[in-house]
């Protein structure tokens, strides 16, 4: 008889939930889909959706009458499925109507408790053939929490384009990073580069959750995708909806840390000003 082979003990089992947000169905109807999709695949630890998925990221005509508080539809939602199955959701992001009234893309991570764990509002918000950056107020905080997946950070989409923001993270320990997106396919090798240029430029995992489908004529990539701290792809969804479930083991980021050490060897921030420029002058 074959003998079983048991996970380890730091193996976490994560789905990637990739959904389409088309334009026929309303706010309400997606909630109850998704609700019911992440019913009918319980036993992951963590389970991760994309940005802006409830409203739809490409319907900015219907952001403001779609904005939700974090007490809201979507977030009741991932409270309820997160107590319901035992995990963790990151819930990808909502339109978060502050307390003064402005709007912002905010993601949020609950525990099993049903506790929101962590929020983060999307500082790179987009402005390329988008009215994100009109609509929305972007963040000024970043935040690392303890999760299954280690000390996790989140960030949105666009955000993967700015390597200084991911620095930060990194800094401040995080050893995963989780991001939802709606990114389209149009720049799907973009996604894929920059997913694993972060993953190896920090040496942490990347779990990367991509919208699918087409919102109001923009065709999303999917290609939803977990990277492992030295850059290899461990599952890449399609480009339909699908929930891809992969074990990873958080314990990775350590190991490759330690076997080769390229953090430790970071200089610190100020000595790059004075670095002398290419003819070996100091810029003024
Ligand atoms: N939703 C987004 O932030 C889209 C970003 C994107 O399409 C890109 O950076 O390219």
């Amino acid at each position: 008889m074959a003998t079983p082979v048991s996970a380890p003990a730091d193996s976490v089992d994560v789905a990637l939930v990739q959904v389409a947000s088309p334009d026929s169905e309303s706010r309400d109807e997606r909630i109850a889909r998704v609700e019911a999709l992440l019913l009918a695949n319980p036993g992951a630890d963590v389970y991760v959706l994309p940005e802006l998925w409830s409203a739809g990221y490409f319907s900015f005509d219907a952001y403001d009458a779609l904005a939700e508080s974090l007490d809201g539809p979507t977030v009741a939602m991932g409270r309820r499925v997160a107590a319901a199955l035992d995990a963790w959701i990151h819930l990808g992001s909502i339109v978060e109507r502050d307390p003064s009234g402005r709007l912002h893309n905010t993601a949020v991570l609950i525990a099993p408790s049903g506790l929101v764990a962590q929020t983060y509002r999307k500082i790179h918000v987009f402005g390329y053939q988008s009215l994100e950056s009109e609509l929305l107020t972007p963040g000024e905080t970043l935040s690392v929490v303890s999760s299954p997946l280690g000390a996790t950070g989140s960030t949105t989409c666009y955000d993967l384009r700015f390597p200084g923001l991911w620095q930060e993270l990194s800094d401040r320990g995080a050893e995963a990073v989780v991001v939802p997106a709606a990114w389209p396919a149009a720049r799907r090798e973009h996604w894929r580069l920059l997913t694993q240029a972060r993953a190896v430029e920090h040496q942490l995992w990347v779990v990367a959750v991509n919208a699918c489908g087409v919102q109001r004529g923009v065709e999303l990539g999917g290609s939803s995708r977990i990277v492992d701290p030295s850059g290899r792809v461990l599952a890449e969804c399609g480009a339909d909806e699908e929930v891809l479930r992969c074990r990873i083991d958080v314990g990775l980021t350590a190991v490759v840390r330690a076997e080769f050490p390229v953090l430790g060897d970071r200089l610190d921030r100020s000595a790059y000003p004075g670095l002398s420029t290419a003819s070996g002058e100091e810029t003024a």
